[in-house]
C-alpha cells in the first residue's frame, strides 16, 4: 500500500459530501410550470399529483383467448353450448344465460353473467358443444374492472420523472397533455486560447474543445434546455460580455476551465467583479478545483478544465443541483461492492472516482477492473467505462481480489 500523501491533496479540501449538502442548499425548485402534450412529455418533471378519471382495467375482461361461462354450469354439464364470441373492440352484445359459453379472446369485455374463462388449450370444441377441463376456481382469467387503480386514485406523483413507463400510464388514463415544471435553462461555455471547434485544422499548441461536446450530451441526458455558448477566449472583456449575456438567459452559468491557479485564469477575476463567486478545494480527484455562485439571477458552476475532472464534477456536484431545481427528488446514488481485478494505485488524501468496467463472472458475482490509465485528461477512461469505483479519502493502493464500492453509470452518464 502506498503511504506517500496525494502531492495534490492538503487538508482544507472538502469532502465532496459535505460540499454537495452545501451546494444543494443553495438552489431551489423552479416555481413556475408548463402545460406540454404527452408527446413532448419525456424526461420532463411532473407538477402535481395525477389521479385517473377512470377505473383500470374499464370493464371486466379476459386474460385468455378461450371461452368464458358460468363456474357453477360445469358441475352440472359435461358440455356447455356455444352462443357468441366477445372479441378485443367488438363485445358480446346479448346475455349470459345458463348451460352456455361464449368464444372470448384477451383483452375482450366479460359479458355479465359469465364468472369465469378457460384458455382454449384446455378446452375441446366439437360444433357448438363446448367440453372445458374446469379451471382451479371461480373468476380464473378474469382482470377486474378496477382491480389495478380505481377512479380518482393517484397514478402518478407530483416530482415524477416522465419516462418510457410513465408516458404509457398517462395514455391509460387518457391523459393527452400534463402539467410540468418549466425546463431549467443552462448557458454553456468552454474558456482557453488553446481551444478549436471540431472540423477546424489544428496549429501547433492547440486541442480540440471536447468538454464543450461532452457537456453537452450531460445537459440532454439531464433533461435541461440548453445554449451552446462557444469556446469564449482569455481575455477579460469577452468573457465579462459572455456571462451577462448568460446569466440574462439562463438559470445557470455552466463553464469549463479556469478555475484552477494559472495565469491566463480571467474568469476568476471577471467573476468577482460580477457576481458572488466561491472557488471550492474539494478532496476529489478527479475534479478538485471547482468554482460555484451567483450571477445575476442565475447560478453559476465552473468546471475544471481537464476532460474527465469536468465530466466527474458534473456528474457529482452539477447534476443533483439541475435535479433540484427541476422539482426531482434527491436520491442517493446506487452503490454495490464487487471484488477489484488487478492491482489499483491511489495515493491516500482524496476521494477518488476511478473509471471501471463492472461484470458478472461465472460465479454470478460482481467484478470490476479500472479502464487503464486515470489521467484526468483521458477522455478514453471514461468512454470505456460502465461504472465508477469509489475510492474512500484515506485509501491507498489497493489489491487485486479487494472488495471494492461501485457506483453504475446512470442515465446522466449512459
Ligand atoms: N499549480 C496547480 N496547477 C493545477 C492545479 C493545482 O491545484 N495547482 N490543479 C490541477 C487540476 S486538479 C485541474 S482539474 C486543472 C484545472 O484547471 P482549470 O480549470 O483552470 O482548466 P484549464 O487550465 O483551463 O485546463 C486544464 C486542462 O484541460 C484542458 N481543457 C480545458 N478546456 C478544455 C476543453 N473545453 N476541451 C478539452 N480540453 C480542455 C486544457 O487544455 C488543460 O490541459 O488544473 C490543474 N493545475
Ligand atoms: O483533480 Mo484534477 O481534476 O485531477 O485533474
Amino acid at each position: 500500500m502506498s503511504t506517500k500523501a496525494d502531492p495534490c491533496s492538503q487538508p482544507s479540501l472538502m469532502h465532496p459530501d459535505e460540499a454537495i449538502a452545501l451546494l444543494l442548499n443553495q438552489v431551489n425548485p423552479l416555481a413556475d410550470t408548463e402545460v406540454v402534450t404527452l408527446s413532448h412529455g419525456l424526461g420532463r418533471v411532473l407538477a402535481e399529483d395525477l389521479a385517473s378519471s377512470i377505473d383500470l382495467p374499464p370493464f371486466n375482461n379476459s386474460a385468455m383467448d378461450g371461452y368464458a361461462f358460468r363456474f357453477e354450469d360445469l358441475n352440472t354439464n359435461d358440455s356447455l353450448t356455444l352462443i357468441g364470441q366477445s372479441f378485443a373492440g367488438h363485445p358480446f352484445e346479448d346475455e349470459a344465460k345458463p348451460n352456455t359459453c361464449i368464444r372470448i379472446m384477451t383483452g375482450a369485455p366479460l359479458p355479465d353473467g359469465y364468472d369465469t374463462v378457460q384458455m382454449q388449450e384446455k378446452v375441446e370444441a366439437k360444433g357448438n358443444d363446448i367440453f372445458i377441463e374446469p379451471p382451479f376456481a371461480i373468476g380464473a382469467n378474469i382482470r377486474y374492472r378496477g382491480e389495478e387503480v380505481k377512479t380518482g386514485g393517484k397514478v402518478l406523483l407530483c416530482g415524477t420523472q416522465i419516462g418510457a413507463a410513465e408516458l404509457g400510464v398517462l395514455a391509460t388514463i387518457g391523459a393527452s397533455q400534463i402539467r410540468v415544471t418549466r425546463q431549467v435553462k443552462v448557458a454553456f461555455f468552454s474558456t482557453g486560447d488553446e481551444l478549436r471547434p471540431v472540423g477546424s485544422e489544428l496549429a501547433p499548441g492547440q486541442i480540440y474543445d471536447s468538454n464543450r461536446y461532452s457537456i453537452q450530451g450531460l445537459l440532454s441526458r439531464a433533461n435541461v434546455e440548453w445554449i451552446d455558448m462557444g469556446v469564449i477566449e482569455d481575455d477579460p472583456e469577452a468573457i465579462r460580455q459572455a456571462f451577462k449575456n448568460a446569466s440574462a438567459n439562463a438559470d445557470m452559468v455552466l463553464t469549463s476551465g479556469g478555475v484552477s491557479v494559472g495565469d491566463a485564469d480571467y474568469t476568476k477575476q471577471v467573476l468577482d467583479e460580477e457576481g458572488e463567486i466561491t472557488f471550492w478545494k474539494l478532496a476529489i480527484k478527479p475534479g478538485k478545483p471547482f468554482a460555484f455562485g451567483k450571477l445575476g439571477k442565475a447560478i453559476f458552476c465552473g468546471l475544471p478544465g481537464n476532460p474527465v475532472s469536468s465530466m466527474v464534477t458534473f456528474y457529482k456536484l452539477v447534476w443533483p443541483l439541475l435535479n433540484k431545481m427541476q422539482g426531482l427528488p434527491q436520491s442517493k446514488p446506487l452503490q454495490l461492492k464487487a471484488k477489484l481485478k488487478g492491482d489499483l494505485r491511489k495515493f491516500p488524501g482524496r476521494v477518488e472516482y476511478q473509471r471501471g468496467i463492472l461484470s458478472q463472472n461465472d460465479n454470478g458475482e460482481a467484478e470490476v477492473s479500472i479502464t487503464g490509465r486515470q489521467g484526468s485528461g483521458m477522455l478514453t477512461s471514461m468512454s470505456l467505462a460502465n461504472c465508477f469505483v469509489i475510492l474512500a479519502q484515506e485509501q491507498g493502493d489497493t489489491a487485486d481480489g479487494t472488495l471494492v464500492t461501485v457506483e453504475p453509470f446512470n442515465s446522466v452518464l449512459c
